[in-house]
């Protein structure tokens, strides 16, 4: 008879990490930012790459799915294409404040994609496992959910190794997908720029800059059941 595999073989010890670890964890959490402007031009080495590659590879998806891909762009000439999809769709972002929060926003800068060495644009593929996913079917967006996953773990594993990301998402999607050859059925997640960065705001720069303040945590946390909403 077939021996039944012992899956308790695949269990390992778990526990608390040592206090220094643990700090570590919560101070790339707490320092890490959202980077437009501080980015150095120094390409980031390969083996570095692979290293934030490898810990949005390791994050969770729905039925283990791993339906994201990273398209790692270096050609200065499609970063100043994506930029210039940029320009357009800030424009018209641009157009839907008024008055001086209006003015704010056009004083922001809200890229990195020319300054930053390195973009990396992570998509998610809703048929990477086939059409019934295991912890998808009552909501289909639990795959792109599964791919910020994996962008967070990029952007906490590149704040400990000091390389800046920046998140932006002023664009057209169908700019981006013309632009990188993405199929229609593919979703973009993420534009990320990289870089090295040798100094970080301590607070998130849009807080900084006066565009809105960090909501205080009791506001956010309910015991039991969703608060009454005032009228
Ligand atoms: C899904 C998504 C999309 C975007 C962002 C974030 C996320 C999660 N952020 C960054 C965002 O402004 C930033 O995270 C917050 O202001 C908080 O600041 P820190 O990330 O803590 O520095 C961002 N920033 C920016 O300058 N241009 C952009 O297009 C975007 N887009």
């Amino acid at each position: 008879m077939p021996m039944k595999p012992n899956h308790e073989d695949a269990l390992t010890a778990a526990g608390p990490f040592p206090r220094h670890e643990l700090e570590a964890v919560y101070r790339a959490i707490h320092s890490r930012r959202d980077v437009r402007d501080q980015f150095l031009p120094d390409p980031l080495p390969d083996e570095l790459v692979q290293r934030l590659l490898e810990a949005a590879h390791a994050a969770p998806s729905v039925g283990f799915m791993q339906p994201w891909s990273f398209i790692l762009i270096r050609d200065e000439a499609t970063r100043e294409a994506a930029h210039k999809a940029f320009l357009r769709a800030n424009d018209e972002a641009a157009e839907l404040f008024s008055g001086a929060q209006a003015e704010t926003y056009r004083s922001l800068k809200l890229e990195g994609i020319r300054k930053a060495p390195l973009s990396i644009c992570i998509t998610c593929d809703p048929d990477r496992a086939g059409p019934v996913v295991l912890g998808r079917t009552h909501n289909p967006r639990m795959d792109v959910y599964s791919t910020v996953c994996a962008v967070q773990n990029l952007w906490l594993a590149a704040r400990a190794e000091g390389v800046g990301v920046g998140w932006v998402s002023i664009f057209h999607d169908a700019d981006i997908k013309a632009l990188l050859g993405i199929p229609e059925r593919v979703e973009i997640v993420a534009w990320l720029c990289l870089g090295y960065v040798d100094q970080l705001y301590s607070e998130p720069e849009l807080a900084v800059k006066g565009w809105r303040e960090r909501l205080p945590l009791g506001e956010l946390v309910h015991e039991g059941r969703w608060p009454q909403e005032k009228r």
